[in-house]
């Protein structure tokens, strides 16, 4: 049986065909609301399988409101509007809507933005009780193995970082009676290492005497209740909690999920996590916490009582136990080189969807690392020793991307003068990554859709379909929701292609990974030039820290060669950042000699300028630089060349 739809939009008549549409194809109506209250009465008494939303509706509260408290309670939506401008996407998008239908739709576009919906909820829901089903494996095996006090507790805080993020762990215990409690404090400073932080490091890191700190604990309540605090209800229980108030002063700490529980020995634990994201947490992880309470009060009752004792009695005065630097293995990430938490963040995404099928979108500007993340979520994977087919659909024609992909037959076109293999068929059983897919000619977007939703391809020309199992990892710098609403890109494919969506943070927003990026490139150059180059002066890093990176990783990567082959001493003393625009009459030239990968850039730069940025046919920039414009555009990402640059 068809899932039970509850319709959500105040226009008569367009709930009426929404209503009979739906019946014809077999669904079940649960109701139709014309406001959110009515269509919360609604969801109490009917609880639908799914809902229609539309964003505009009577009353205050709009269909986004409704939305943010269906994703509370796991229920899938699908927002129907007539107004898809930017602003409404961008508001609806933080909502996670399961699909996006703009009206005027059709029947066909309803029945299958529902198929949509309903494949990614089921995928959601199988493949996040999959990952809790081994989480409560791995709590399982911490509580059976031995190991000491600290050692269950950094391996529970481990196995629990996938499913409940955090920059900090603290667990705090007493027993049941008492006042005095002890603590222990986690800070993540890897993909698998943490730092275990006491009150000295907290009183260095903070600058306030130990004393002071400890004061700051024993006036500091036990969280004895769960909840989530985001944004600015995290900063409204700073006043009466002094502790987690210097936390988030020193680490800029914005969120906190907290729950606490009593072990079979009468202890009372609190575990806290913290993170700097205005955002960090949800109903839903509190939910997980809850579901988890079981395990992790088994792993804390595995403790022996006498070293819960001995851990109070050592630290009777609230203090937090001795420093630790764990680490545990990691997944091969191979050289992704970086662990700002905006980095980790991304790590942890790639970890929990590298080994499923499920298609990845990695969204974010040029340089920041799209397609070495590709490559990792590929080697993480088990279709790891198969094939990995890459494509840059802005670099192939529009007129033979087609055959690109899905190849032809001999004889299919003039000019097809052998049979052809395309690209998804050479990935077959492997991974295909389709780079810059926001640059795929609309036309070809619907094939692809199909080959999405039927994994079967025909060759141009060919008569037969060809069954493939195709990993599909799609890239872009684009942002698709604008393509989308600028009508550029199909808004199903758009929903097919955004299952499990990784957002790369440009470099400016993970500053802190730039020093080992910057000495990452420097040893490779050296290695590459056969210079001795062992360090970068503290000056010429506190520039780059202070340099914007429009370019990104790419661009770093560019200076530092530069700087590699300029430098004569034994130490990076100099770099040439790009300064702020030049003067347009800045006629002297200066002394600094530029590379060739630079003079090319610019020449390149110069011929597309005389183009207006045209590449391909007469007069364009390929035609006069005499090389394919595939090649033009695959030396224009080489050397950074944006679109955009081009005046
Ligand atoms: N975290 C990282 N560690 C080490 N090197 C990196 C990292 N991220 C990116 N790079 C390097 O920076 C350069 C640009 O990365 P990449 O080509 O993956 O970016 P991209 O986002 O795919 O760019 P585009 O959108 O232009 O295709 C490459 O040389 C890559 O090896």
């Amino acid at each position: 049986m068809k899932e039970k739809i509850l319709i959500v939009e105040d226009q008569f008549v367009e709930a009426d065909y929404l209503q009979l549409m739906l019946t014809q194809a077999g669904y079940t109506i649960a109701g139709i609301a014309r406001s959110v209250p009515q269509a919360e009465q609604i969801i109490k008494t009917e609880k639908p399988d799914f809902v229609l939303v539309d964003i505009f509706l009577k009353g205050k509260q709009t269909g986004i409101d409704l939305a943010k408290q269906l994703s509370a309670d796991n229920i899938p939506f699908v927002y129907l509007s007539a107004n898809s401008n930017e602003e409404v996407l961008n508001a609806a998008k933080t909502t996670e809507p399961y699909g996006f239908l703009v009206k005027p739709f059709r029947e066909k576009d309803l029945l299958i933005a529902l198929e949509i919906a309903h494949y990614r909820h089921k995928h959601n829901q199988e493949s996040k009780w999959q990952r809790e089903k081994q989480l409560r494996n791995d709590l399982f095996n911490i509580e059976k193995e031995g190991g000491n006090w600290n050692t269950k507790v950094i391996e529970t805080a481990k196995a629990l970082q996938k499913h409940i993020p955090f920059d900090c762990m603290c667990v705090y215990f007493k027993p049941l009676e008492s006042r005095h409690y002890s603590g222990f404090m986690f800070r993540r400073s890897g993909f698998s290492e943490y730092q275990t932080i006491d009150i000295n490091s907290l009183s260095n890191i903070s600058a306030r005497p130990i004393e002071d700190i400890k004061r700051l604990l024993e006036h500091n309540p036990i969280d004895n209740t769960a909840g989530w605090y985001n944004g600015d209800e995290f900063k409204n229980l700073l006043p009466v909690h002094p502790m987690k108030a210097m936390l988030a002063k020193v680490f800029g700490f914005s969120s906190n999920i907290v729950l606490p529980f009593l072990t079979s020995d009468s202890y009372m634990f609190s575990l806290s996590f913290f993170r700097r994201s205005e955002e960090g947490y949800s109903a839903e992880h509190l939910d997980m916490l809850f579901r988890l309470q079981q395990p992790l009060i088994a792993v804390m009752n595995s403790i022996s009582p006498n070293e819960k004792r001995s851990a109070l009695s050592i630290h009777p005065e609230f203090d937090m136990l001795a420093p630790a630097k764990t680490a545990g293995i990691s997944p091969d990430f191979g050289t992704i080189i970086g662990k700002s938490p905006a980095l980790l963040n991304v790590m942890d995404l790639i970890g929990q969807v590298a080994y499923s099928d499920t298609s990845v979108l990695l969204l974010g500007e040029s340089g920041t690392g799209k397609e070495k993340i590709a490559d990792a979520i590929h080697n993480l994977s088990t279709r790891k020793n198969k094939p990995f087919v890459k494509v840059n659909c802005a670099a192939l024609p529009p007129t033979l991307i087609e055959s690109e992909l899905f190849g032809h037959e001999k004889g299919a076109f003039t000019g097809a003068l052998d049979k052809r293999i395309g690209k998804f068929e050479k990935a077959d059983t492997g991974t295909i990554l389709l780079d810059e897919i926001g640059e795929m000619p609309l036309e070809l977007q619907v094939k692809l859709l199909r080959v999405l939703q039927e994994k079967e391809i025909e060759r141009i020309g060919g008569r037969n379909t060809l069954k493939i199992d195709v990993r599909i990892i799609a890239a872009t710098n684009k942002n698709l929701e604008k393509e989308v609403a600028e009508g550029r890109f199909r808004l199903d494919l758009y929903y097919r292609l955004n299952v499990f969506p990784i957002r790369i943070p440009p470099l400016r927003e993970r500053k802190e990974d730039l020093p080992a990026l910057a000495y990452h490139f420097m040893n490779h150059y050296n290695h590459k030039s056969g210079k001795k180059i062992s360090g970068i002066s503290d000056n010429v890093l506190k520039s780059m820290m202070a340099y914007d990176w429009p370019g990104n990783i790419r661009e770093l990567e560019h200076l530092i060669e530069r700087s590699v082959l300029l430098t004569r001493g034994s130490v990076i003393e100099d770099i040439q950042l790009p300064a702020a625009p030049k003067k347009p009459d800045a006629g002297i030239e200066d002394s600094y000699i530029k590379t060739i990968h630079e003079n090319e850039r610019d020449y390149i730069i110069s011929i597309l300028k005389k183009c207006n940025g045209r590449i391909w046919g007469a007069g364009a920039a390929a035609e006069i630089l005499n090389i394919p414009p595939s090649t033009l555009k695959s030396r224009m990402k080489k050397l950074g060349i944006r679109k955009e640059f081009i005046p």
